[in-house]
């Protein structure tokens, strides 16, 4: 298992960084460490008012760190670039509400060298970093339940901010409504997922969402009955648009997805190929809009230019 001493350096290291969040009043400090620690003398180090978040890349090097009060946040990004790693730290603390989402942070990292903190920064953080909550997909009052709205919806925004193969890949998600939105396709290829057997096609299986993100690569819609389950992928709809109010620029995916909702009471769930926003439709209107959330972190203030000569 890797560690991270807590040397000389690194204690002091921490005191600066617990200082300067109290002198600039941050809500929380992130600490971003190359494997486990001394957490009983990490969280002596610490204030306890200031919550600290403590990461590191894989949920056994943080074993022991709740137990102090430390907040642990495993990020799975063994070997990312340290930009990489620091900005989904900040998004995953986001997201678990460990930090709020236009607060302040104070991060402390390794930035030069492996195991010794060199690099303290102030962040502030943006407000579209907020969590998206089931209350917002309440609002919708569709008659589609909410766990399989959220399940579409995570796995939209999943495809909108990896890709695939480090390729920006767009897809569209019809959910509910199922039967009539059915009389409005036609298979625009294979469907791999027909003739599958229902357990196969429950997106609320992590296997099944991998499945959909390589078959979003294809052209073509999803169909996702009420209850989460894949009806039908690769169709092509087949719906007029009249009457369509549309933001300029987007394209065909967008007005199938939006005019199948103006027909049927189904949802669209449509994640741009272009920019990786997801964007929700229904009654033929736009009613949510998710940016992609790794674009959403503003990096202006944090210079990263390694010194002349490194
Ligand atoms: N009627 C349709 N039904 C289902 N899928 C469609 C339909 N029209 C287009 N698509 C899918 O959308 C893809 C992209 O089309 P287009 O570039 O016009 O969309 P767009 O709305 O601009 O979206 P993006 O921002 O992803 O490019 C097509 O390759 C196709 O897979």
């Amino acid at each position: 298992m890797a560690s991270q001493r807590l040397t000389k350096h690194n204690a002091e290291m921490v005191r600066m960084a617990v200082r300067t969040a109290e002198a600039l009043g941050a809500g929380a400090i992130l600490i971003l460490l190359d494997g486990t620690t001394d957490w009983k003398k990490l969280s002596q180090l610490c204030n306890e008012k200031i919550s600290t978040i403590v990461a590191a890349d894989r949920e056994e090097d943080l074993e022991g760190a709740a137990e102090v009060g430390l907040l642990p946040l495993a990020l799975n990004k063994e070997k990312a670039p340290l930009l990489e790693r620091l900005q989904h730290a900040l998004l995953e603390a986001a997201a678990d509400e460990l930090i709020r989402p236009n607060g302040e942070v104070i991060t402390l990292y390794s930035g030069f060298q492996q195991g010794r903190f060199d690099s303290i920064s102030h962040m502030q953080l943006d407000e579209r970093m907020r969590r998206l909550s089931v209350r917002d997909l309440q609002r919708l009052e569709s008659s589609v339940p909410l766990n399989t709205l959220k399940a579409v919806v995570d796995l939209a925004v999943q495809i909108g901010r990896e890709g695939r193969e480090g390729k920006a890949v767009g897809a569209l998600f019809v959910v509910g409504d199922t039967r009539r939105v059915l009389e409005h396709t036609k298979d625009s290829g294979a469907d791999p997922f027909r003739g599958y057997n229902k357990k196969h096609r429950n997106l609320m299986d992590a296997r099944v969402s991998e499945d959909a993100k390589e078959i979003s690569q294809l052209d073509g819609a999803f169909i996702i009955t009420p209850d989460g389950y894949i009806e039908r992928s690769r169709q092509m709809l087949e719906v007029s648009h009249e009457d369509l109010q549309m933001s300029k620029g987007l394209g065909a995916r967008h007005w199938a997805g939006a005019a199948i909702t103006r027909k049927t009471k189904a949802i669209s769930v449509v994640v741009s190929q272009s920019t990786g926003t997801v964007r929700l439709y229904q009654n033929g209107v736009l009613v949510m809009r998710i940016e992609p959330m790794d674009k959403a972190v503003k990096w202006q203030e944090f210079n990263f230019d390694p010194p002349a000569g490194e």
